[in-house]
């Protein structure tokens, strides 16, 4: 199975050991069994007939209804029909020309927030329109809605608040969370995916309560524009259980609970709660876990990966991301330096949730390139806001940073990032921290010195957070960099070369891995289908990306590369047992399941509503 825009012969060679694509095809069925109904993710012509056919009587009210509203899109002949006539322009125009308009009225907006507040008006009143100009110009629109935006939409998102697009279930709910879930308007095709926070750790901006239900909302959008599933079929949670934000306590507008955040003994009950409700109403949902504060991140993580169907994109979606973009850097980076992939050494700035689990997921790089498991971690240096963990360093750890901490540092402690860098001589820096522009220009410098291209990620979101910008990266480097953030940056020329950054989040592959799940019905989202994902965006790369200098696709391709990576989730799925769907995907040869994949999305068009 070629990646997609890719050649046949564009895989990695890096990939010492075979990929899942290049074990035993499936073998395929003379007749393969039918999808049952609810295989579906794609749009339902049933269920848009029938708010179609509930608006009819109103007219007015399918121009209210964001699912039925075409708007000036509207045909002569369903204006007689839905009694459209009178309430809409003469003009009829198509979903392109609306596009145009909408555009104009989302770049007029001055500040960020304006344009993220008109681009969920326009969510709230037409889901087709919505999502045909987030796909249609993505570089653009997801800063808008997702980051750095979403970031100060959270911080505010009481006081821009209009209409729920998600359910709270709070600590009052406790005992009655069933019956909150029942109250979720749910068609005939059912949650599949649902995006759950608390609200401890958005982005890099700490506790923001209930507001935090922005963030589900944002990467919910993202499943649909990247990933195809049925805007329908989303269920944005945020877990309301109190805030130590004292500004949110203060405000007047703030719409969660008003009580410090509740121990973890009093929410553990609540979370238990939901998860067992969840999976009683919706059998076939994958959950993502969002933006906990790092150690429940953990917690929840291992309390239910092996019960539920559910993933923490924190820990699991940064560092399947990472790993591809790692997989891409490190090839650059050996090849200017000469030496072998096996001998990287990466340094940590920061040792949260995302920081060990990119750490982790490393790890399967260095095995794949032939070293022991304990050889691996031993390519891996983490520094926190002490200094380098080291076993000696005289404080106790936190349980989840313990299996990286150092015992070669011959009893000595490295506190500033410059002496760690001196002492480590990483080829790879990595930047999790939440602390602004600590990579600095000696920093970087030194990072030049020691490798031809250096490997520097600068991952903490939003962009107000990252460790260094990039336009910083290229002249402290001379243009040597090889780049990526966690949030975007502008393009930049150095001496007469164009370089791009690359956007190394999450982004490109949860929508993939949620796919995958809701698509094969699979009953766990195991590590390997976690890894599986990483490789597939790895070797996703075009040769045009290539030549550019990239290490991450275009953002253009969201589409095509979340397909890829659902096929190759989907094969670890079938090898490992993971898929429920009665032998559906695995009857299909891989290129076929890439296709039926892309085929399986939900395209923003008016074709059903306008027939
Ligand atoms: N690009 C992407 O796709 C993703 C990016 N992120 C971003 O990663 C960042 C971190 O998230 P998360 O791991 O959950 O957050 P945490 O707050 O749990 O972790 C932050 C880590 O940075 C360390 N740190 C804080 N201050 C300093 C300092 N001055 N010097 C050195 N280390 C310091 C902390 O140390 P200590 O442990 O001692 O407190 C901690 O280990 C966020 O900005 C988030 O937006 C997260 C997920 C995906
Ligand atoms: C991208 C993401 O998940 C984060 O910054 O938390
Ligand atoms: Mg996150």
């Amino acid at each position: 199975m070629a990646p997609p825009s890719a050649s046949a012969d564009d895989k990695l060679n890096l990939l010492t050991q075979p990929s899942a694509i290049a074990a035993p095809p499936a073998t395929k069925r003379d007749k393969p069994p039918q999808p049952t109904p609810d295989h579906k993710t794609s749009d339902d012509p049933v269920q848009d007939m029938v708010h179609l056919a509930a608006s009819r009587g109103g007219g007015f009210a399918s121009l209210r209804d964001p699912f039925a509203n075409a708007d000036t899109a509207f045909s002569e002949k369903k204006r007689d029909e839905l009694k459209l006539r009178g309430l809409l322009p003469p003009a009829q125009q198509s979903l392109d020309v609306q596009i145009l308009r909408a555009l104009e009225q989302i770049r007029v907006k001055k500040t960020d927030l304006g344009r993220y507040i008109a681009l969920a008006a326009l969510r709230q009143s037409n889901v087709r329109l919505f999502y045909a100009l987030i796909m249609q110009n993505p570089e653009e629109t997801l800063p808008m809605i997702y980051t750095p935006t979403v970031g100060e939409a959270c911080q505010k998102f009481s006081r821009i608040f209009r209409q729920p697009e998600g359910l709270t279930i709070s600590l009052s709910d406790k005992g009655n969370v069933a019956s909150i879930i029942d109250n979720w308007p749910v068609p005939a095709g059912a949650p599949r995916i649902a995006v759950v926070t608390d609200g401890s750790r958005i982005l890099g901006l700490g506790d923001q309560g209930w507001d935090g239900l922005g963030i589900s909302i944002g990467k919910l959008s993202l499943y649909v524009a990247a990933g195809g599933i049925h805007p329908r079929a989303t269920l944005p949670i945020v877990l309301d259980v109190g805030t130590n934000n004292e500004d949110k306590l203060k405000d007047p507008l703030y719409l969660g609970l008003r009580q410090k955040r509740a121990s973890d003994e009093e929410v553990l009950p609540l979370v238990d709660e939901m998860m067992e409700a969840l999976q009683k109403a919706y059998p076939n949902l994958i959950v993502q876990f969002e933006d906990f504060q790092s150690e429940r991140a953990f917690a929840y993580l291992d309390r239910y990966q092996n019960k539920y169907r559910m993933f923490n994109d924190d820990i699991q979606g940064t560092g399947s991301v990472i790993l591809g973009g790692f997989t891409n850097a490190a090839r650059l980076n050996s090849k200017a330096s000469g030496r072998p992939l096996s001998d990287q050494r990466i340094l940590f700035f920061g040792a949260g949730s995302a920081g060990v689990g990119v750490a982790k997921q490393l790890c399967a790089f260095f095995t794949r390139q032939g070293l022991s498991q304990d050889e691996a971690r031993r390519r891996i240096w983490l520094v926190d806001s002490k200094g380098l963990i080291t076993n000696d360093r005289g404080d106790k750890l936190a349980e989840h940073k313990v299996y990286f901490s150092r015992d070669d540092n011959e009893g000595k402690q490295y506190k500033g990032l410059l002496d760690v860098i001196n002492y480590v001589k990483p080829t790879a820096l990595i930047g999790l921290s939440t602390v602004p522009k600590t990579f600095t220009e000696e920093i970087l410098a030194r990072m030049a010195e020691l490798n031809p291209r250096p490997i520097v990620f600068p991952l903490s979101n939003p962009s107000s957070l990252s460790e260094c910008d990039f336009e910083t990266a290229v002249q402290a480097t001379k243009g040597q960099v090889i780049f990526a953030a966690g949030s975007p940056f502008p393009e930049t020329d150095y001496e007469g070369k164009h370089l791009i950054p690359g956007q190394g989040n999450n982004l490109y592959v949860f929508p993939g891995i949620g796919l995958a799940g809701a698509l094969a019905k699979c009953g766990r989202i195991s590590d390997e289908m976690i890894t599986e994902s990483a490789l597939a965006l790895a070797d996703s790369l075009n040769d045009e990306e290539k030549a550019e200098g990239r290490i991450y696709p275009s953002l253009k391709r969201m589409r095509d590369i979340s397909a890829y990576v659902c096929a190759r989730v989907i094969i670890m799925a079938n090898r490992q047992g993971h898929a429920r769907d009665g032998g559906y995907t695995a009857s299909m040869t891989d290129d076929e399941l890439v296709s039926w994949c892309r085929g399986e999305m939900f395209e923003p068009s008016y074709e059903k509503l306008l027939a």
